[in-house]
């Protein structure tokens, strides 16, 4: 045989062999009995393992429940008919919408406790009524009001208490595989400001996400708050908050417990991915850049909310039937320059540079199209006690003089003069894009203006959708943070509210990196997630002004933007594999099978076969072994 025919007939054993390990993970993950180590109602009593009125009568035998629930086995879809029955009533007897969303809330969470799977078929298959509650907005009110309905702990909490003990607290936690942490100290959650150790229910409600957008196994997610306490002067009086009731540690001291934290979750888990979130703008960066480079881990809010508006603000492109070139044209406006607001324009200015053609001169001149405006008005060289990611956005004197602005110029004073073709909140103020600004905006010299309000929860927003079609006009395109209905513009016309948030690209982010086993996140991985999103709408979607996927297309845009990460993470040569998948493998897929690669890894919301085994050293079980 000729060296060439025996290369040939090498790669294509392999290549079949690679074939063979993407089917096989996912035979073995859908197919393979849970081992478990309990028997009759403490079966029942576990969320991982119940199913309720579901088990089988064989199943009831075999585990010890006959007897311990009624007669009638039910199948899962039963189960969810009469949930929602219950859930129904709820609702029509609320008083109003908020309670409603609560009340819907109390329920999903009591399922949550008591039956994971049913859970979480629930919410897949009705992600757009039920991700409002568990996600944004409802999840921003039940962390205003934790302390009080708080019934069950769900994840782990790490206080300033707990110095020197974090490495070994972390034992406490039953599971020997976490693929997914999303952990927040509390002191900006959405634009609610400090709300201390209530934080917690961001964390939950991203990793609710995690399971139904990015299929990452519930068993394996682990929210965690960071409680160094609150310089919320309201939950320091009150005699039912659950936290710390101590102002926040600060420098050194804070950074310390971070540090800690980081390192015991990492000895435990040496292949976990932090998610950081919510944590106010004076640490958010810092803490990023001082772990970025160490650990798997990335910030939610300044990474994903950048790659999310970037991806908007290039839809917003393509919807005025313009070339990507034109990107770097844009007049943009910024309000709000916390971490949001930064990781967004720095984003915004590296994606025109690389347009540009990725050099100096290109990524010098990208600033000068945007216009930063804070609580205290038009950012200006003039300007002082900015911090240094802002300084390169901040206007030159020389420059706005020709616009007729100033240091401190008002919003209004801004759109007036710019006439922008995009205006952008992330100020945390509701209702800031007021009349008088949308019909300044009414003036911007796009064929399409673009109003991205993505500020959260809902009453956060700076504008609402009905505001802005109706005072700028029909042909805008507007995305918000949290969602809002379309809009009826009357003879058939509807006026598309995108939703703009985070979640098209976090759980992307942590399945893609999980699969490729990358050793950090690194820009690049980022920049692929974004720049999948932004191609993920067709051409006729994106001119009817739709440049976000609807939620209920969350499950399929995350496989892409994940399948997207895993591709950057093997061209970096990041990849190190994960599981039977090694990088040698990964690098011999093609396109199609990553993406199936990916599919096939995403955990399904179907009753496992559980099997009993009272040998502990068991270990074979890729659901994993738990009490
Ligand atoms: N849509 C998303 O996916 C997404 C993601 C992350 C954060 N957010 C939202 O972004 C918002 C801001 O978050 P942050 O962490 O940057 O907050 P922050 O408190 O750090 O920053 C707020 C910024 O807004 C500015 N501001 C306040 N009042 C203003 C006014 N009247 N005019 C102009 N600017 C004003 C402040 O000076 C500050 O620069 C929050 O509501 C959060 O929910 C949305
Ligand atoms: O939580 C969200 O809905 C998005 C974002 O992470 C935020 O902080 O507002
Ligand atoms: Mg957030």
């Amino acid at each position: 045989m000729s060296n060439f025919s025996r290369q040939v007939r090498l790669s294509s054993n392999l290549i079949r062999d690679v074939h063979y390990r993407i089917s096989r993970s996912f035979t073995i993950e859908c197919h393979r009995p849970t081992i478990i180590h309990k028997k009759g109602v403490d079966i029942i009593h576990n969320p991982w393992y119940n199913k309720g009125t579901a088990f089988s009568m064989t199943e009831r035998d075999r585990l010890e429940l006959r007897g311990l629930l009624p007669t009638n086995v039910q199948t899962v879809e039963q189960q969810i008919d009469r949930f929602k029955t219950d859930l129904k009533k709820i609702e029509m007897n609320a008083r109003d919408g908020d309670t409603a969303s609560l009340a819907k809330w109390r329920i999903l969470n009591r399922l949550h406790d008591r039956n994971e799977t049913m859970y979480y078929k629930i919410l897949i298959n009705q992600i757009t009524e039920y991700a409002p509650i568990v996600y944004t907005p409802t999840v921003a009110r039940v962390c205003q009001k934790y302390s009080g309905l708080f019934r069950r702990p769900r994840g782990m909490y790490f206080s300033a208490a707990d110095r020197g003990e974090m490495m070994s607290m972390v034992y406490n936690w039953p599971s020997d595989q976490v693929d997914m942490i999303v952990v927040t100290d509390g002191s900006r959650i959405m634009g609610l400001g400090d709300l201390g150790v209530q934080g917690i229910g961001i964390a939950i409600g991203k990793l609710d996400l995690y399971v139904a957008a990015a299929g990452i196994n519930p068993q394996r997610v682990l929210p965690i708050m960071i409680d160094v306490g609150t310089n919320n002067e309201t939950l320091l009086k009150d005699p039912r908050y659950l936290g710390l009731q101590e102002h926040r540690l600060e420098g050194e001291e804070y950074v310390s417990i971070i540090d800690e934290f980081m390192e015991a979750v990492f000895n435990r888990w040496p292949h976990v991915i932090v998610q950081f979130e919510d944590f106010q703008a004076k640490w958010a960066s810092t803490l990023l850049n001082r772990y970025r480079n160490t650990y798997r881990m990335f910030n939610d809010d300044v990474q994903g909310t950048a790659g999310v508006a970037v991806a908007g603000l290039l839809g917003a492109v393509r919807a005025q039937d313009k070339m990507m070139i034109d990107f770097p044209k844009q007049n943009i406006v910024v309000a709000g320059a916390g971490s949001e607001g930064v990781g967004v324009l720095k984003a915004a200015r590296r994606t025109m540079a690389r347009i540009l053609g990725n050099n100096k001169h290109a990524f010098k001149s990208a600033r000068s199209q945007f216009w930063v405006v804070d609580v205290n008005g038009l950012i200006t060289e003039e300007r002082t006690n900015v911090s240094d990611d802002i300084k390169p956005f901040a206007r030159k004197t020389k420059e706005i003089t020709r616009w007729g602005l100033k240091e401190g110029a008002t919003l209004l004073e801004v759109v007036q003069e710019v006439k922008p073709d995009v205006l952008l909140g992330l100020s945390a103020v509701g209702g800031l894009f007021s009349k008088e600004i949308l019909e300044a905006f009414r003036g911007s010299t796009s064929t399409r203006p673009a109003i991205f309000a993505l500020s959260n929860p809902t009453t956060n927003a700076e504008c609402t959708p009905e505001e802005a079609f109706s005072i700028v006009g029909k042909n805008i395109i507007f995305a918000s943070g949290s969602p809002f209905k379309d809009v009826d513009l009357g003879g058939g016309e509807i006026g598309y509210s995108n939703q703009g948030n985070n979640m098209y690209l976090f759980p992307g982010i942590g399945l893609g990196t999980l699969l490729s086993g990358a050793r950090i996140i690194s820009d690049g991985m980022l920049q692929a997630a974004s720049e999948c999103l932004s191609e993920y709408m067709t051409e006729d979607e994106v001119h009817k002004g739709i440049i976000y996927p609807p939620i209920s297309r969350i499950r399929d845009i995350t496989k892409a933007v994940a399948a997207a990460v895993i591709r950057e993470a093997i061209d970096e040569r990041l990849a190190e594999g994960y599981r039977e998948m090694s990088y040698r493998d990964l690098k011999r897929l093609n396109k199609e099978e990553i993406l199936m690669h990916v599919e096939n890894n995403m955990w399904q919301p179907d009753y496992p076969t559980l099997i009993y085994n009272n040998r502990r050293t068991f270990k074979h079980n890729l659901q994993g072994i738990r009490e």
